[in-house]
């Protein structure tokens, strides 16, 4: 496996992440197909497109939890085709799930330090341990001050309103300190107060750092990203800034063509 980009590679400089002719088949099914992604160090990337357009699958492609088909991914020059979560997540590749996966009885603060403890290997051995985990709190209370949550530090996970938890699982990625920040669909179910609060956090979250997201939020792919991609049956439809995608043609059949879905 090699470990350094093909230097032949064109635009290759400045990319963080770059998949390669991606593709994933399910029993002869192309979810994803010939996807060749460049994400820019340092800028927000959308990934977009109707239901079942194949997002979910390559969030799970990039993140090892399913193995490609075919193609390549590259974090920062660097093959990572293959890996598993583990490795992928210690390289540098966080993702903070659409669906929650706190423990209710446990307090915000206390999810934080665990989240800070486990790169070091502490994590699962010692979190029972209050000593072990004292050294985290300091940072544990900045990443809450930064999503909004310092007065939620002490508070049970299962207690916190929906947004707060969203914004929990997010403190959970950063604590991380990840190269690229995976989310997935951010504002999934949030009303239009929390959808703003989210956007107003995920840049701040961002500046200096590689983002990545889902969302079939338009408003919120407008607000935040510098580039989007649209996917369609598993291939890229388009790509480009959100005005520049908003505007396609091949855009606006593929969304015109899905009942319910919110239009671009
Ligand atoms: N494990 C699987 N086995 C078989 N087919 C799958 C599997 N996972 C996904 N698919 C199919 O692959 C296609 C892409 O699904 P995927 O969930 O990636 O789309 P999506 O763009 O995330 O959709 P949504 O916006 O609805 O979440 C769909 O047709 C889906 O049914």
């Amino acid at each position: 496996m090699p470990t350094q980009a093909s230097p032949e590679v064109p635009g290759a400089a400045g990319v963080l992440l770059q998949t390669r002719d991606l593709t994933k088949e399910f029993r002869g099914f192309r979810a994803v197909s010939d996807v060749s992604l460049s994400v820019v160090e340092g800028t927000v990337h959308a990934l977009v497109g109707p239901n079942g357009a194949g997002k979910t699958t390559l969030f799970n492609l990039l993140t090892g939890f399913l193995a490609p088909t075919s193609g390549e991914i590259l974090l920062g020059g660097r093959d990572i085709t293959g890996m598993q979560p583990e490795q992928i997540a210690h390289l540098g590749i966080a993702r903070s799930f659409q669906i929650t996966s706190l423990f209710d009885q446990m307090s915000a603060v206390d999810h934080v330090e665990l989240a800070l403890a486990s790169p070091t290997g502490l994590g699962y051995r010692f979190w029972r341990s209050s000593k072990q985990m004292r050294q985290f709190r300091p940072r544990a209370l900045e990443l809450l001050d930064q999503v909004g949550l310092a007065d939620r530090s002490g508070a049970a996970a299962g207690s916190l309103a929906y947004g707060q938890k969203r914004a929990l699982e997010l403190a959970l990625a950063l604590a991380l300190d990840p190269r690229l920040l995976l989310l997935d669909e951010p504002t999934a179910g949030m009303g239009l107060e929390d959808v703003d609060r989210t956007i107003a956090l995920v840049k701040k979250v961002s500046d200096g750092r590689t983002v990545v997201f889902v969302d079939h939020n338009m408003h919120v792919v407008g607000s935040l990203a510098d580039t989007v991609t649209v996917l369609q049956s598993g291939q890229v439809l388009a790509e480009g800034t959100y005005e520049k995608v908003r505007n396609d043609e091949k855009v606006i059949t593929a969304y015109l063509g899905q009942a319910g879905e919110q239009h671009v």
